[in-house]
């Protein structure tokens, strides 16, 4: 189809950029060996209380503060640190003694003292020139999102909460707890974490800046171009590898609870990076058979377990859930609610899974992509990975390393394919034969 990422028929853009990385660590390429192996070896060994603390729990119920263009009334900022670390191998990053935490040079890139991940308010605002809209990049339920420069050049993105309507200083704690754990995690498919600010009414938290708009933007076709089918798998392997870190490789597993194609973030070579830990909770210390009760329900419509809905459990198996719905949102390029649609088409994955049952594949496919004999075959696989990420009961779920495993063997195939594809059309236009599609 014209109007793809690489032109008539869907090519990988980005094929063999991941290929020696990924011969050293098949399933989780944006990890280097030692904090791989370091995480390996300390997983699951704590176990996690209950307690563990909800981001949301702090940030649901607020409102926007007025825009403000004072800067100097911020004195007394109370700052965030993360936890120290030894800067200064030979890469560039290194791991702390105590909890063999990888953290790598971007903390040292804001010339502030090691191991510290420090902003001021005044900071904040020289970075967003006192959030002015022209540095507006977009509106969430978390807040406000502002494109910023640090002083050493480094852009990210500014995240300004609303305002917390109740004050609970015991709230606060524990935010701050959760953020010290978020701030551990490092992934090349991850947003990456650079800090917090709490002053006064303010809630600031700074990350990485991913320049090249959402996975859903990308499905809607707002960047101008279709996201083909090798970028999609890559969207879908990318995502898979950033949720079994969470869930396998940090010091205790992580749930990240909002997977969604408009939580994907994508790099200006397709890369992509799962954002917003707003929601993300400390998994409980599944060996002791302990799961986490939930108080109240958080995600969002159409992502959300039925499981966790109906028991208020959370467990990984909520993240492969809705995994499962992105899978279906890739290839259908629908969103997991189409509201506007007649009532047999409104639920994207029961439609979908009809549909297969039926035998009629095709006609689930996003009309952006193209109808090739390999996209036809690919596609069938992933669908047949998501209904099992979707399986009413959570036991019946394969896990996130299960699904990159998966899905790195439709990628291969896949490639396979369209490279046997390429060869035929160029031995057959040698000889002059014409080609039946
Ligand atoms: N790290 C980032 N880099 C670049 N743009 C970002 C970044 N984070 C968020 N944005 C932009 O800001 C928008 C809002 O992001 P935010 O995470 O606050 O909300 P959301 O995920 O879209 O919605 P919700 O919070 O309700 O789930 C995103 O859609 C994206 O366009």
């Amino acid at each position: 189809m014209s109007g793809s990422l690489s032109g008539g028929r869907s090519r990988n853009p980005n094929s063999g950029r991941r290929s020696t990385q990924s011969s050293r660590f098949p399933y989780f390429p944006g990890l280097s060996e030692s904090s791989s192996s370091s995480r390996r070896s300390s997983s699951r060994r704590n176990p996690v209380s209950v307690a563990a603390r909800s981001v949301a729990g702090v940030i649901l119920d607020c409102f926007t503060p007025p825009e403000t263009t004072n800067s100097k009334k911020f004195p007394d900022a109370v700052e965030f640190k993360a936890p120290s670390v030894n800067l200064g191998s030979a890469r560039g990053g290194s791991r702390s003694s105590n909890r063999g935490i990888y953290v790598s040079s971007y903390n040292s890139t804001h010339g502030r003292e090691p191991g510290t991940v420090k902003f001021t308010i005044e900071e904040i605002y020289k970075a967003t020139r006192n959030f002015s809209p022209a540095f507006k990049v977009g509106q969430g339920g978390f807040g406000t999102v502002y494109k910023g420069t640090l002083n050493d050049g480094t852009l990210v993105a500014i995240k300004r909460a609303k305002k917390i309507v109740h004050n609970n200083k015991h709230l606060g704690v524990e935010f701050q707890s959760e953020i010290k754990t978020l701030a551990q995690v490092e992934h090349l498919n991850l947003v990456k974490f650079y800090g917090y600010l709490e002053h006064q009414d303010e809630r600031i938290v700074v990350v990485e800046y991913v320049s090249n708009g959402t996975v859903r933007e990308h499905l809607d076709c707002l960047h101008g171009k279709v996201l083909d089918l090798a970028a999609r798998l890559d969207v879908a392997i990318d995502v898979a590898h950033a949720i079994t870190y969470l869930h396998m490789y940090t010091d205790h597993p992580i749930i990240h609870r909002d997977i969604k194609s408009s939580n994907i973030l994508l790099t200006e070579k397709f890369r992509a990076k799962v954002a917003d830990f707003g929601f993300a909770r400390l998994a409980a210390d599944t060996d002791s058979g302990a799961t986490h009760v939930s108080t109240q329900i958080k995600g969002t419509a159409g992502y959300l377990d039925p499981e966790y809905m109906r028991t208020y459990q959370l467990t990984e198996k909520s993240d492969v859930f809705s995994f499962g719905v992105l899978l279906v949102e890739l290839v259908t390029g629908r969103r997991p609610i189409e509201s506007k649609r007649e009532l047999k088409e409104r639920v994207t994955t029961r439609w979908v899974m009809k549909k297969f049952n039926e035998g009629d594949v095709i006609s689930t496919l996003d009309p952006k992509l193209d109808w090739t004999a390999e996209n036809n075959l690919a596609i069938e696989k992933i669908l047949e990975l998501s209904f099992r990420c979707l399986a009413p009961r959570r036991q019946n779920r394969p896990t996130m390393k299960t699904c990159a495993e998966v899905l790195w063997g439709i990628r291969k195939e896949y490639r396979e394919l369209c490279a046997l594809d390429v060869h035929s059309l160029s031995t057959s236009s040698k000889s002059g034969s014409i080609r039946e599609t």
